[in-house]
């Protein structure tokens, strides 16, 4: 090739490379694509760590050696790979054929609809019992092997009591964000198998790869491992946690979170600012922030309303820790208490101690998506 090239030739050439990696892309998702359906026949898992670990390193490897920095190659493969979980799971390996059939209450809302998509993904019988088909109730459950409640927090209590005597060897399982009160009506409606599982994840999500589900045993855990396994081909972590355990930790992540995003959303209502105009001088982390609290208000507002208000009469303590805080803070700030504000901060940075240095890496790839994405914004609009 001739070393002085125009501007249009060199172009020409980008898109010749850029046409080359489509291509191989095309022949990259084949590939995947034959590599899932023959996990679906083997019943082998979806997530295959140790084989990207070494695929991500080899490439790594190799870009060093030609000048190509390792994090690009890193981050198109991983996207890559998000690709091939997406493709893979439109077929899935069935590996507990003895769920069959499965009935989900509440399978007409959001995350019912995500579960019953990806039973029958993996070639499962899945029955739905929603409020519209209450009088058919005990023809729909008859038989069923699993019954997986899928129902707003503030009804559950309600719906378990008001199922019919289920099958003994029936696994009765539900997937509600607290688990104490959950798993204490499960066991005492049934004598059967019993567990409470919640899905870390929302019904937005593109796959099922790398999702944690807790999983708070209630009776005869032998009865439902192949339920825990399933989870697991579809590439689920499973955390196993006692209830009361997992509803203290929900109490911050999930309470404390949605409320401060929640206040945060509110007190930005009502700010001389339009969201157009704070966005148009936003910085990535800001972009991201708004993100994450635009993300709540885009969703059902019983569903956080009834998460806080469920949880309410257990966090008020910790609420009372964050207001104690938060009014420590100001007042450190209002008295211009510069080595209180640091004493703070280094309290903080002790808790996240060597994590802060992983969060502050993996959240620069995140920021620049966040980037990326702004830029797209703005030209599309
Ligand atoms: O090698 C496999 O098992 C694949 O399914 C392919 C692939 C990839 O895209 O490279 C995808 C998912 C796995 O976790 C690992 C690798």
């Amino acid at each position: 090739m001739r070393d002085n090239l125009s501007l249009d030739e060199l172009r020409v050439q980008i898109d010749r490379c850029d046409s080359e990696l489509v291509s191989l892309l095309a022949e990259r998702r084949k590939l995947t694509e034959q590599v899932g359906q023959i996990k679906q026949q083997q019943g082998a898992a979806l997530h295959a760590p140790d084989r990207e670990a070494v695929l991500i390193a080899a490439r790594r490897q190799q870009a060093q050696e030609k000048g190509v920095n390792p994090e690009l190659v890193e981050d198109i493969l991983r996207r890559m790979m998000r690709e091939a979980y997406e493709n893979q799971q439109s077929k899935l390996a069935c590996t507990a054929p003895e769920l069959s059939p499965i009935v989900i209450v509440g399978g007409e809302g959001a995350m019912g609809q995500l579960f019953a998509k990806q039973f029958r993904r993996s070639g499962y019988e899945v029955k739905v019992l929603d409020k519209g088909h209450q009088e058919d109730a005990a023809d729909i459950l008859s038989g069923a092997k699993l019954v997986l409640v899928s129902v707003p927090i503030n009804s559950l209590e309600q719906v378990i009591e008001d199922l019919p005597a289920l099958d003994p060897e029936c696994i009765l399982a539900d997937i509600t964000s607290v688990k104490q009160a959950p798993l204490k009506s499960l066991l005492k409606k049934h004598p059967g198998p019993v567990v409470g599982l919640h899905p870390m994840f929302g019904p937005d999500i593109s796959h099922w790869v790398k999702q944690t589900v807790v999983a708070c045993h209630g009776r005869d855990q032998a009865a439902y491992d192949g339920l825990l396994k399933q989870l697991q081909i579809w590439g689920c972590h499973i955390v196993s946690m006692e209830a009361k355990k997992h509803d203290q930790a929900m109490q911050i992540i999930q309470v404390m979170r949605h409320l401060t995003t929640f206040v945060y959303g509110q007190f930005l209502a009502k700010q001389c600012h339009t969201l157009e105009e704070l966005r148009s001088c936003s910085s990535p982390i800001y972009q991201l922030e708004l993100m994450m609290v635009g993300r709540l208000f885009a969703q059902s507002p019983e569903l956080y309303v009834d998460i806080m208000l469920a949880q309410f009469d257990d966090v008020e303590g910790l609420l009372a820790s964050y207001q104690d805080t938060f009014a420590q803070t100001l007042q450190n700030l209002k008295q211009r208490d510069k080595k209180a504000l640091i004493e703070g901060f280094d309290k903080a940075q002790t808790y996240f101690s060597d994590s802060a240095h992983t969060f502050l890496a993996q959240s620069r790839g995140i920021l620049n998506k966040a980037n990326d994405a702004k830029v797209l914004d703005e030209l599309a609009s």
